[in-house]
């Protein structure tokens, strides 16, 4: 049975798309196992229990004190050896990076023993992770199109480059493309969401934007928020007060649902909300986060703006009444929001797991490999 080892860790943002593979794996009988640290392997438990999660010493010099910093090549140099020993004797196919510091040691182990590999990244802008290992793998799989260096270089030369996309959850999928239901003289639904944290400036400004719209068209409106924790107590009241008609929750575990029956999406431009959306086919007003490394929000923001599929607002820029303009100017045109939906979906790369899961295998398969050339 070929042996896949992912290598990922950190967050939830690479955590899922990784799970996603490795349920793909699973499912064409590869033996898959997961290669983090301590705090990734918070994440693990929603991988299948068919994944074993090998912890491996990592850091970061992002975090952490002078103390921290000081051991931070020692911790990773003692994690790389441990991955090479482990490696040597567990002999994977191929080995996939998803991001995050925790895929350091696995990545560079794999990166000394010549075991086929790539890398996955998931936002518009190489993480710096990736980074490291962009020129040293076979394969970089981009699931925002197009991704850069920082800056905008291109990526490098050498290396084949795919658009894959980003794996989206299967009750992400099985909406793929559900009708969309364009605004109009009836109850209307709209999502706000944070990313999987919340996002404070969008409790600040989103009440106050959707109280400012003309009636009926306030009267109409149906607002699933999502708030950070200490958030919720002062939005709930906030709707509550002027009358809307709100379910202010800290994480909706439904989102794909609510999604699907949504006229508008206002969010952060997070990978995977930016597939979520994509994947369904949704009008979006898209803030990203202004401090992610290297603005990687506004260049996952981009394919979405661009193909007519969504208004980018700059958090600069970001006030209740630009906000209050721009949710009226979707409401108002059935025929435009109805566009739009339909350029996200255009976006939409529903089978990005599956597309992963085919690079993968044909990397190891030896009639593929002298041909692999299909890049985006
Ligand atoms: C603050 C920050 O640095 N965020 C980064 C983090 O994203 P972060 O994990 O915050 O956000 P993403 O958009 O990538 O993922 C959020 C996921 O949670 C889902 N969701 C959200 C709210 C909710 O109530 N319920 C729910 O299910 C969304 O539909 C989406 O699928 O990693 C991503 C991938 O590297 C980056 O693009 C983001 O910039």
């Amino acid at each position: 049975m070929p042996l896949l080892m992912i290598a990922a860790g950190g967050t939830g943002g690479h955590m899922f798309p990784a799970q996603s593979l490795a349920e793909a794996m699973l499912a064409r009988g590869w033996q898959v196992k997961l290669a983090t640290d301590a705090r990734g392997a918070r994440y693990a438990g929603g991988f299948p229990d068919a994944v074993e999660v090998q912890e491996m010493s990592s850091a970061t010099f992002a975090r952490g004190g002078v103390l921290a910093r000081a051991v931070v090549p020692l911790r990773i140099g003692a994690g790389a050896l441990g991955a090479t020993l482990r490696m040597m004797k567990e002999k994977p196919d191929v080995v996939v990076g998803f991001g995050g510091y925790p895929a350091i040691p696995a990545m560079a182990a794999a990166t000394l023993l010549r075991i086929p590999r790539m890398i996955h990244e998931q936002n518009g802008v190489l993480g710096r992770v990736n980074q490291v290992f962009a020129s040293r793998v076979d394969r970089i799989c981009c699931g925002t199109w197009p991704t850069t260096l920082p800056g905008g270089a291109s990526l490098p030369e050498g290396t084949e480059i795919y658009h894959t996309g980003n794996p989206v959850r299967r009750a992400v999928h099985d909406r793929e493309g559900a009708p969309y239901i364009p605004p109009g003289d009836y109850p209307m639904a709209m999502l706000v969401m944070g990313g999987s944290q919340g996002a404070r400036i969008l409790s600040d400004v989103v009440p106050e934007a959707i109280a400012a719209l003309p009636e009926p068209q306030r009267s109409h409106i149906r607002v699933s928020h999502q708030a950070r924790p200490e958030d919720l107590e002062r939005v709930t009241a906030f709707y509550a007060e002027a009358g809307i008609n709100a379910d202010v929750q800290s994480f909706f575990d439904d989102v794909p649902n609510r999604l699907s029956e949504a006229q508008l999406v206002i969010t952060r431009s997070g990978a995977s909300t930016v597939a979520d959306i994509s994947v369904i086919g949704r009008p979006a007003i898209l803030v990203p986060f202004a401090a992610a490394a290297a603005d990687h929000q506004t260049a996952n923001a981009r394919g979405l703006t661009e193909a007519g599929a969504a208004i980018m607002i700059p958090e600069s820029q970001l006030t209740a009444q630009s906000l209050t303009e721009q949710i009226r100017l979707v409401l108002d045109n059935p025929v435009g929001s109805q566009q739009m939906a339909r350029a996200a979906l255009a976006c939409g790369k529903p089978d990005a797991a599956e597309t992963l899961a085919d690079l993968v295998e044909d990397l190891i398969d030896p009639a593929n490999k002298t041909e692999r050339g299909t890049q985006t």
